[in-house]
């Protein structure tokens, strides 16, 4: 039995590679590489390189292999880049994931776990949000993941299909063993952006809005360490191949810390200081989003191991070094050909 995960080759499909693999799960990776790494995918997973809309590609990975799992982290994550173009969003994660779901049918996959986000309920007037909150998406990000959900709920209705949707809040920090981490280029997302200004690699970061009804005025967000929520995701794996039933659940910590809190807590790991502009608000930002994680903890018995912004910081900070060793190496090495040894382990 193996596990398919689109998206493997990203931030958090390649830590959940080594979780998988960590726990004697045989993986199949399926990544096109548009921001993820073919070197972030450990040598034990197979790795195809490919789209997830690609059908005679998913029936090719699923007649090889023996896969009853598709967990699914292949998508567009930036909210900002959803409201400058909408189209893509909806085309990345909603159209896709349509066409991905489809082959898991015909192909008798019988579990899904699906990467949703906190984007689903918009604008929350809850602190935390449980997961009956009405769900009203403000961003094309947050409605292309609420529709995924919607459609997966409407297929385990109509065939013998089980799917858990985990709603992720802000997930940050790396693997504690220095396996992988966050290597996206260009990243918008608040810890690696204020991990590179500590590291030098930009010259400051920008805090969006300071008026915000918080107690420093900028935005709180739950953050989670990526480890602790790919655990999470194992813990779903287990559960719908135990026949637990479908899964809607928030992943998060129930507790948040405001932009300025995150931004010294990556001071005191790097012990740098950050040079820190204050500016306007950022469209589409929610003031407070805060997730309830009863529903996890309690269907999954989900307990955290890395709850502590220090934690989140010193991670992300060893990656980042270890990742700036790694990228000086690649460019010394590019004019040579000794990766090439990658590609043969790449095949569906
Ligand atoms: N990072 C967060 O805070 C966060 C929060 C909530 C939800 N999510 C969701 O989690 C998932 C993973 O996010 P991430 O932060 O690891 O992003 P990432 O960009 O690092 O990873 C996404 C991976 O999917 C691949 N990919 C994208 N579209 C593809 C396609 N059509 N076919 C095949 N591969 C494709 C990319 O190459 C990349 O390796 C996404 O679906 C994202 O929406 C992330
Ligand atoms: O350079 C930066 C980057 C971010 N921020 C602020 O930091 C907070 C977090 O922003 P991120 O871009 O890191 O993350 P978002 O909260 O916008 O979105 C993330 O969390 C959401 C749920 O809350 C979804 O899960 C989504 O997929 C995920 O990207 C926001 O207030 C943002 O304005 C800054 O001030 N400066």
């Amino acid at each position: 039995m193996a596990v398919l995960v689109t998206g493997g080759a990203g931030y958090i499909g390649s830590h959940m590679v080594w979780e998988l693999l960590d726990h004697g799960e045989d993986v199949v990776v399926l990544d096109r590489l548009s921001t993820g790494f073919s070197w972030a995918v450990p040598p034990e997973a197979r790795l195809v390189i490919g789209d997830i809309a690609d059908q005679e590609l998913m029936k090719t990975i699923l007649r090889r292999n023996d896969i009853d799992s598709i967990i699914h982290f292949a998508g567009s994550a930036v909210v900002p880049e959803s409201l400058a173009d909408p189209l893509a969003y909806y085309e990345n994660n909603t159209s896709k994931s349509r066409t991905l779901i489809e082959s898991a049918v015909r192909g008798g996959v019988k579990n899904f776990i699906f990467s949703s986000t906190a984007a689903v309920y918009g604008m929350t007037h809850s602190d935390p949000v449980p997961e009956s909150y009405r769900l009203a998406p403000e961003t094309p990000y947050g409605v292309s993941k609420m529709m995924t959900e919607l459609m997966l709920r409407d297929v385990a209705r109509a065939h013998e299909f089980h799917y858990a949707a985990l709603r992720y809040f802000n997930v940050a920090g790396s693997d504690p063993r220095g396996r992988t981490g966050q290597s996206t280029k260009g990243a918008t997302h608040l810890v690696k952006v204020a991990v590179e200004a500590a590291l030098g690699k930009r010259s400051r970061i920008e805090v969006f809005g300071t008026d915000y009804p918080t107690h420093d005025g900028t935005c709180i967000r739950d953050f989670i360490h990526v480890s602790d929520l790919v655990a999470a995701h194992r813990l779903a794996l287990l559960h719908l191949r135990s026949g637990g039933g479908n899964l809607v659940a928030n992943c998060g910590y129930g507790h948040g810390y405001s932009v300025l809190d995150l931004i010294e807590a990556v001071q005191r790991a790097s012990g740098r200081s950050i040079e820190v502009h204050l500016g306007p608000r950022r469209e589409g930002d929610m003031p407070c989003v805060i997730a309830d994680p009863t529903l996890l903890k309690s269907t999954l018995n989900w307990v955290p191991r890395y709850d502590s912004i220090d934690t989140i910081a010193e991670t992300s900070i060893a990656w980042e070094k270890a990742l700036s060793k790694r990228n000086a190496i690649w460019d010394a090495d590019s004019q040579d050909s000794s990766w090439a040894g990658l590609t043969g382990r790449i095949g569906a």
